[in-house]
């Protein structure tokens, strides 16, 4: 565990803030996988450089043999597809616990490509190897997308030639998937939902364009949230009007929790008058990534929350229910996990020393709560950059009243 704690700062009074936030992590990973496909051909506007996409950017550089993975689900699933359609062999290894992140159902579809895999450690997890073979390649394929949709993702974002995928399970995490879909449609490919269970790419990239990647609205919950444990108000700036991430559906999860949320010139504003709500019942199953946020805002509630549809949440940088009923605990919290969620309940609430399990929603789930509890510590708070470089200065900014640390301009890379 590191040595380093950090101290949660606590609302000093109501929020006035506007917050700037880097770009996407899941449309920065597509575009660096798109880019790649296309030779380095695609110019990208405000893509993220955090560690998940600096790693993808090391793992996507043509001739690589070795992958570190770190605890990137995107890196983790997207680059072994690419590797089963290139003629070289590729080693994936990754951070202690990527060890443990499913991967397997990925696998087995690629094998079924015609790709060979050598698992060099446990069967069906990383460290393993992956040898591509030049095509033809099988027109359909079966896979399991039960515990991640990034395995759907991962075979329309790498396949060159035309694919039917047929799933054998539900979906998590659908926006997910149709950001996929739409970014590849944008560079010319042909990929339609068939029917609930089938899937089809056209497979090549037959029109490169430049991608603009928008603020990653998964990362502003926190922030958002911040409106709600302080009061006042907090807008994230630029905003998109139209987007397929996930964090998009803060507009109507917040509201649950008596938010007011608006659009202003800047971007969205959200607005509350502090401290109090009751608890929700909502299914994550399609945004599974907000539920450690959700969570931090239910065990503020003043009566029961069920976090319903995240299962799959298991397999995330950590287990994530297993870590989010730990640390709930530990704050005087109670929360239950059952199959496919979290049941929370309100408690006597105390400051707490949270752990962060290397997960950067894990560290904002402490932030959050440190607001309301005076005298917490978060462990290797650092561990927001994963997807966040410079949390703690736009978290300390926000709580000034000021503005987020310029993002001078979009870069084009
Ligand atoms: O494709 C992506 O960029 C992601 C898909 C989702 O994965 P799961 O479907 O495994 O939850 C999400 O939780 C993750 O943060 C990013
Ligand atoms: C699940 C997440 O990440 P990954 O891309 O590593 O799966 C997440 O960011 O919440």
């Amino acid at each position: 565990m590191p040595a380093e704690w950090w101290n949660a700062p606590t609302c000093k009074g109501p929020l006035n803030a506007t917050v700037t936030l880097p770009g996407s992590k899941s449309e920065t990973a597509r575009a660096l996988v798109l880019r790649a496909r296309a030779g380095g051909n695609i110019p990208i506007l405000g893509a993220l450089k955090s560690r998940d996409t600096e790693l993808a950017r090391r793992a996507l550089i043509p001739g690589t043999s070795s992958v570190d993975c770190g605890l990137a689900g995107t890196v983790m699933r997207f680059v072994p597809a690419l590797a089963a359609f290139n003629t070289a062999t590729t080693r994936f290894d990754g951070d202690p616990h990527a060890r443990k992140r499913p991967i397997a159902p990925l696998l087995d579809a690629l094998e079924r490509l015609g790709a060979k895999v050598r698992y060099m450690g446990v069967p069906g997890f990383l460290p393993f190897e992956i040898t591509g073979h030049g095509g033809p390649y099988p027109a359909e394929v079966e896979l399991d997308s039960s515990q991640s949709s990034q395995y759907l993702s991962a075979l329309l974002l790498a396949s060159p030639a035309p694919l039917r995928i047929h799933l054998t399970g539900r979906v998590p995490s659908v926006p997910h998937i149709r950001m996929t879909a739409h970014m590849l449609q944008s560079q010319g490919v042909d990929v339609q939902q068939l029917d609930e269970r089938t899937w089809f790419t056209s497979g090549a990239l037959t029109h490169p364009s430049p991608i603009r990647i928008d603020p990653d609205l998964s990362n502003a919950g926190p922030f958002l949230a911040a409106a709600l444990v302080c009061g006042g108000n907090v807008t994230v700036a630029n905003w998109p009007e139209s987007t397929y991430q996930a964090g998009d559906a803060w507009r109507w999860i917040l509201p649950m929790f008596g938010a007011e949320v608006s659009f202003t010139d800047v971007g969205l504003r959200v607005t509350h008058s502090g401290g109090r709500w009751p608890g929700i019942d909502i299914d994550l199953g399609d945004v599974g990534e907000l539920a450690p946020t959700v969570a931090a805002l239910a065990v503020l509630g003043e009566s029961e929350s069920r976090l319903r549809g995240i299962g799959h949440l298991r397999g995330h940088e950590t287990d994530r229910l297993a870590a989010l009923a730990t640390e709930i605990s530990r704050c005087g919290g109670t929360c239950r996990v059952v199959e496919d969620g979290l049941v929370i309940s309100p408690g006597r609430l105390h400051p707490a020393d949270f752990i962060a399990y290397d997960d950067h929603r894990m560290a904002t789930f402490g932030a959050i709560l440190g607001l309301a509890l005076p005298g917490s510590r978060i462990n290797n708070i650092e561990t927001t950059a994963k997807t966040l470089p410079d949390f703690v200065a736009r978290w300390d900014a926000m709580l000034r009243g000021g503005r987020s640390p310029k993002i001078a301009e979009l870069s084009v890379e």
